[in-house]
């Protein structure tokens, strides 16, 4: 089978691990085109996220993810920020690692919310109570984020040092992944 020099890269985890802020200078640095899931999509509706929840609701949001994950993006050399619940669909997880390498990016629930509490930009996080929101998504999700080639703790990390991690493992998993 054909050996790819740079397989796609997919970030994934919760809201506010840091995948769209680690995605964009790991891209920088590894010379791979930057995507940030969310960005196509609100590209592609010419809606923002929260006006796409608002006005046609979350199973069509999650449609338009699997619908960037099966034919929106390039299939090697690019670096992909996942929305946060873009992986948790059932088989998508599955696609993404056959299409590249996924690394997750990890972090507990009141560190998350420490990184969200003062946005507005998250619909999912716009309830009474955010913090419980959190620990009720996590408990559901974080199984599925550490199916991951790799698992990255990002809490008591600064960004730069996140982003050494991520490069150090992209080179070394690179070598070793054939489509
Ligand atoms: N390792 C880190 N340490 C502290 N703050 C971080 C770290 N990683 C990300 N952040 C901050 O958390 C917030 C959410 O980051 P973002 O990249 O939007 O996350 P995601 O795309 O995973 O939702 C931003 O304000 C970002 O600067
Ligand atoms: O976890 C989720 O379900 C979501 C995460 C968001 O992306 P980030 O993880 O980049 O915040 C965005 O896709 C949308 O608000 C839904
Ligand atoms: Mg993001």
């Amino acid at each position: 089978m054909k050996k790819l020099s740079k397989p796609n890269l997919y970030l994934v985890g919760f809201m506010g691990t840091g995948k769209s802020t680690v995605g964009r200078l790991v891209a920088q640095r590894m010379g791979l085109e930057f995507i940030d899931s969310d960005h196509a999509i609100e590209a592609a509706a010419e809606k923002s996220i929260s006006e796409i929840f608002a006005s046609e609701g979350e199973p069509v949001f999650r449609r338009m993810e699997k619908a960037f994950v099966e034919k929106g993006h390039p299939r090697e050399g690019c670096l992909i920020s996942c929305g946060g619940g873009l992986p948790v669909q059932p088989g998508i997880m599955e696609i993404l690692k056959e299409q590249g390498l996924v690394f997750s990016l990890m972090a507990s629930a009141a560190g998350i919310y420490e990184r969200t509490r003062h946005t507005t930009d998250r619909p999912l996080l716009q309830v009474a109570d955010p913090l419980a929101e959190i620990e009720k998504l996590l408990e559901v999700r974080e199984p599925i984020y550490r199916k991951a080639n790799c698992c990255i703790l990002t809490e008591g990390r600064t960004v730069g040092e996140v982003v050494g991690h991520v490069c150090r493992s992209y080179k070394l998993e690179s070598k070793l992944w054939t489509p």
